[in-house]
């Protein structure tokens, strides 16, 4: 039999027995591509809260996320499957960053026509979409954007992929790196290590391989 909860405590699935509940929002300060927010909600316990919120500009709809991430997975004949990483100058850092290629849906795009036209800008290769995620948060804490994450497999024997070429958006600046699967949690340890910041996404992809591999046990219930 279930046992009784206190007000506001959570449940072993995550909810809780009294949720928060949106009131208003006030922007603050808006730019072209940003927009500043103060969303006041009230707490289980019924008490008003203020939080900072960014939200971007270009948000298509409510139920569409803001970008769409690929994970590239390139096959070739007699070659280890690689994925494809972009290093790219962030202004946020002022450094260089290590990413999966990604990009902003535009309007009247499809997620996968999006994930297909920003991997053969960014990186110059084309695929077929094999996966796609719901849309999840990219930085809870700070901001309402989110991203849905399509694998895409390229077939890099293909004579459209020998040479691939970029077709960059005025002021992108990209480097493509080819990277193996198997080496990728310890290639972006040497990139941080060289100064690049690594995007937590890719970082975490890269460290769950590991996991998988055993790096780390599982814990089983006994
Ligand atoms: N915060 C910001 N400040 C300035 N330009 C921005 C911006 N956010 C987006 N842009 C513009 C610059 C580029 O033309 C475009 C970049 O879009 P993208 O290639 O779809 O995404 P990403 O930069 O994540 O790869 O959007």
């Amino acid at each position: 039999m279930p046992s009784e909860k206190a007000a506001g405590e959570i449940s072993e699935n995550g909810t809780s027995s009294q949720s928060s509940t949106f009131i208003k929002q006030e922007d603050l300060a808006s730019g072209k591509w940003l927009k500043l927010s103060n969303v006041y909600y009230a707490d289980p316990t019924g008490r008003q809260r203020v939080w900072e919120v960014t939200s971007r500009t270009t948000k298509v709809a409510g139920d569409l996320p803001d970008a769409v991430v690929i994970i590239p997975i390139l096959r070739r004949n007699l070659h280890y499957d690689c994925t494809i990483l972009v290093k790219q100058f962030r202004p946020a850092f002022c450094k260089y960053t290590i990413e999966f290629p990604a990009g902003l849906l535009d309007p009247n795009e499809t997620v996968e026509t999006c994930a297909k036209r920003e991997l053969k800008e960014e990186t110059g290769y084309t695929g077929v979409v094999k996966h796609s995620t719901p849309a999840s948060a990219l930085d809870g804490g700070m901001s309402n954007s989110t991203a849905q994450f399509l694998t895409v497999q390229i077939d890099g024997d293909l004579p459209e992929n020998q040479n691939p070429e970029q077709k960059s958006d005025e002021g992108e600046f990209i480097e493509v790196l080819t990277v193996p699967m198997d080496e990728l949690l310890s290639k972006l340890n040497e990139y941080s290590t060289e100064g690049m910041v690594v995007d937590s996404r890719l970082y975490m992809y890269a460290l769950a391989m590991e996991h998988t591999k055993g790096m780390v046990q599982p814990k089983t219930p006994k």
